[in-house]
């Protein structure tokens, strides 16, 4: 792969192993959740999310995702328990979605793809950065949820109201107080494994954390998501869909829930 990875047929999923071997590794994410094969841990402790809005910087368009961006220099905005021990800064959040409502989660139950997955990346303070902590086995938690089609999201219609400002690839703009906590399911069981980045570089550094109750996004608002642009101001415009890696071999690893 020459140029840089995407999700186009010349620079997708299929081909990031050219350039990243790890993609063929035995800890990739994300995978096919059967929730049949899952076993119950009791001792998973439920999740706790303390998220403070100050902490929100901005939002942008990176070329691969829409993506809200914290400070993280401090511990305001972090994850504890669940089947992590110590504490995880929220770094950022992002989504991945499809060009149609029957794709663009990157985790599936039971085969079951959702419209789109929301993913809030955090890392562990027992490193000093999120840099560092990204190429350590226990460096990130990933908390992923799934949106299904329904009622209008309030929370995710003041992400959509500035995507008119981050359209294009390397646009951003501020984006203040706001709350990720909105964007939780009212419950919080979940099924947790150990898995990888799911865009290059791949590494094996992810405590994946998928909640099982999707949260509401409607058609309209679907809609917006795929208005943005994976191309730049000026190129040739390549609408923002399909920003999703497909569900890898799990490779014999155990996934808990922490429900019955
Ligand atoms: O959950 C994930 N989603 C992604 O796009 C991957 C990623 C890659 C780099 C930084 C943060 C996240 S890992
Ligand atoms: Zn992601």
């Amino acid at each position: 792969m020459s140029q840089a990875w995407g999700y186009a047929a010349n620079n997708g999923p299929d081909k990031w192993a050219d350039s990243f071997p790890i993609a063929n590794g035995p800890r990739q994410s994300p995978i096919d959740i059967v929730p049949g094969e899952a076993s119950y841990d009791a001792e998973l402790k439920p999740l706790v999310l303390k998220y403070d809005p100050s902490t929100c910087l901005e939002i942008l368009n990176n070329g691969h995702s829409l993506q809200v961006t914290f400070v993280d220099d401090t511990d305001s905005s972090t994850l504890k328990d669940g089947p992590i021990s110590g504490t995880y800064r929220l770094k950022q959040f992002h989504f991945h979605w499809g060009a149609s409502d029957d794709k663009g989660s990157e985790h599936t139950v039971a085969g079951t793809k959702y419209p789109a997955e929301l993913h809030l990346v955090h890392w562990n303070t027992k490193y000093e950065s999120f840099g560092k902590a990204a190429s350590q086995p226990d460096g990130l938690a990933v908390v992923g949820v799934f949106l299904k089609i329904g009622a209008k999201n309030a929370s995710l219609q003041k992400l959509i109201d500035a995507f008119e400002s981050i359209k294009t690839k390397g646009r951003q703009s501020s984006f203040a107080n706001f709350n990720p906590a909105t964007l939780l399911p009212g419950c919080l069981d979940y099924w947790t494994y150990d898995g990888s980045l799911t865009t290059p570089p791949l590494l094996e550094s992810v405590t994946w954390i998928v909640c099982k109750e999707p949260i509401s996004i409607s058609s309209e608002q679907m809609g917006k998501f795929r208005s943005l642009l994976f191309s730049a101001e000026g190129e040739a415009e390549c609408c923002m869909v399909d920003n999703y890696r497909p569900p890898q071999p799990l490779k014999g690893r155990p996934v808990r829930a922490s429900f019955k």
